[in-house]
C-alpha cells in the first residue's frame, strides 16, 4: 500500500504516513528504514539531528534501493544551533548522505546556549537547561528561510510551537511554516491549536501518535471497542483517527510487522471510521483522559494548554 498525500501551503505534497526514528537504536534503524521503504511501501522518514542516528538512517535509505527522488525526508534543527542553522543542516545532510531535505523543522522553540557545557543538553549550575534568552526566534526563522532560498531544503516548518510561539515568528515571516509537528494523539488532541493552525494553512503533524513508549492508548477501552467494531487493531484506530482528520502521522517502530501494519492499518482505519467514532474519540480528552507523554523540562513557558512548566 502507498500512503495518501496531503498538499502543503506551498503546493508540495507530503505522504500522510511517515516512519518515526526517535529512540530507534543506531543498530536497529538501518534495517527498519530499509524494510519500511523497500518492503512496506513507506515514502516518508522523520529524522532529527538530536536523535544521533541519522548516519544509520541514511544507510537504510540507500540499502532500500528506492530512489532519493521518491522519498520525503524530514529533519530538525536542534536548540544549540538556532544561531547557526546552515551548519546544523549541513551536518544532517552529510550524515543522511543526501544533498537536500524535503522538509526542515525547528525542533523546539527554545534556543540553547551554543557554547554551553554540553553540545545537545547544556545546563546551568542549578541543573536547569541553559536557554539562550538573548536569541530571538524570529532570527532562527529568517535563517530557515535562507536555507530554503539556497535550495538545500524544499519546505520549512516548525515543531512544538504553540499559538503563542507561532505569533513570535509570523509577523516578520516571509514564508509561512508548512507544518507544525506536535504531540497529537487521542489523549492530547489539542483541538484549539488545531483550529488555529487550520486558519493559517499550517498542516499538523502528529508525533507520538501511538502514545510513545509503553503506551496506555493501545489498551484504552473506547479505542478497543471501536477497533472491534471495524475488525481493526487498536493501533490502526489510533493512527486512522489522525489520518481521517487530515494530519500527517509519524508512528515509530523497529519491528517489521508493526512497521507494515502501521501503514496499512492507518489507511484502512481512516477509511472505515465513521463520524460517530471520530466524535466519540474527540470527546476522550475533554472527558477527563487528557494526557501528554513528552514534556522535557524546558525552563520557559511554551504556551501550551495542559503542560506544567518547571519554572
Ligand atoms: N518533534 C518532536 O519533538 C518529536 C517527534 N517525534 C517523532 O514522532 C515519532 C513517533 O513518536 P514516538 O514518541 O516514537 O512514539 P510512537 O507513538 O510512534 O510509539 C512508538 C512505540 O510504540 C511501539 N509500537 C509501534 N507500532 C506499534 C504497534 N503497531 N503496536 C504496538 N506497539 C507499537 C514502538 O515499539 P517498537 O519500535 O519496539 O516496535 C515504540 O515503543 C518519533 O519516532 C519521531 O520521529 C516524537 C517525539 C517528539
Ligand atoms: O523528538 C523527540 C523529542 O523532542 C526529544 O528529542 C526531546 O524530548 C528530548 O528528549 C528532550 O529531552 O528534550
Amino acid at each position: 500500500m502507498t500512503s495518501p498525500t496531503i498538499k502543503l501551503n506551498n503546493g508540495r505534497e507530503i505522504p500522510a504516513i511517515g516512519l518515526g526514528t526517535w529512540q530507534s537504536k543506531p543498530g536497529e534503524v538501518t534495517a527498519a528504514v530499509a524494510y519500511a521503504l523497500k518492503d512496506a511501501g513507506y515514502r516518508h522518514i522523520d529524522c532529527a539531528w538530536a536523535y544521533g542516528n541519522e548516519k544509520e538512517v541514511g544507510e537504510g535509505i540507500r540499502a532500500s534501493g528506492v530512489p532519493r527522488s521518491e522519498i520525503f525526508i524530514t529533519s530538525k534543527l536542534w536548540g544549540t544551533w538556532h544561531s547557526r542553522v546552515e551548519e546544523c543542516l549541513d551536518q544532517t545532510l552529510a550524515n543522511l548522505g543526501t544533498d537536500y531535505l524535503d522538509l526542515y523543522l525547528i525542533h523546539w522553540p527554545v534556543p540553547l546556549n551554543p557554547n554551553g557545557n554540553h553540545p545537545v543538553f547544556p545546563t546551568l549550575p542549578d541543573g536547569k537547561r541553559d536557554v539562550d534568552h538573548a536569541w530571538d526566534l524570529k532570527d532562527t526563522w529568517k535563517q530557515m528561510e535562507d536555507v530554503l532560498k539556497k535550495g538545500k531544503v524544499k519546505s520549512i516548518g516548525v515543531s512544538n510551537f504553540s499559538k503563542k510561539k507561532l505569533e513570535e515568528i509570523l509577523p516578520t515571516a516571509e514564508i509561512i511554516p508548512v507544518v507544525d509537528q506536535l504531540e497529537l494523539h487521542v489523549y492530547n488532541p489539542q483541538h484549539n491549536l488545531i483550529s488555529y493552525l487550520k486558519s493559517k494553512g499550517i498542516v499538523p503533524q502528529a508525533y507520538s501518535p501511538l502514545g510513545s513508549t509503553n503506551s496506555p492508548l493501545l489498551t484504552d477501552e473506547v479505542i478497543t471497542e471501536v477497533a472491534k467494531k471495524h475488525s481493526l487493531q487498536t493501533s490502526d484506530v489510533l493512527l486512522g483517527y489522525l489520518v481521517a482528520k487530515g494530519f500527517v502521522v509519524l508512528p515509530k517502530s523497529v519491528t517489521p510487522a508493526r512497521i507494515l501494519s502501521n501503514l496499512t492499518g492507518a489507511i484502512t482505519a481512516a477509511e472505515r471510521l465513521e463520524t460517530a467514532d471520530i466524535e466519540k474519540i474527540d470527546a476522550l480528552a475533554p472527558g477527563g483522559k487528557q494526557r501528554r507523554f513528552i514534556t522535557p523540562p524546558w525552563p520557559v513557558d511554551l504556551g501550551f494548554d495542559n503542560w506544567k512548566s518547571p519554572l
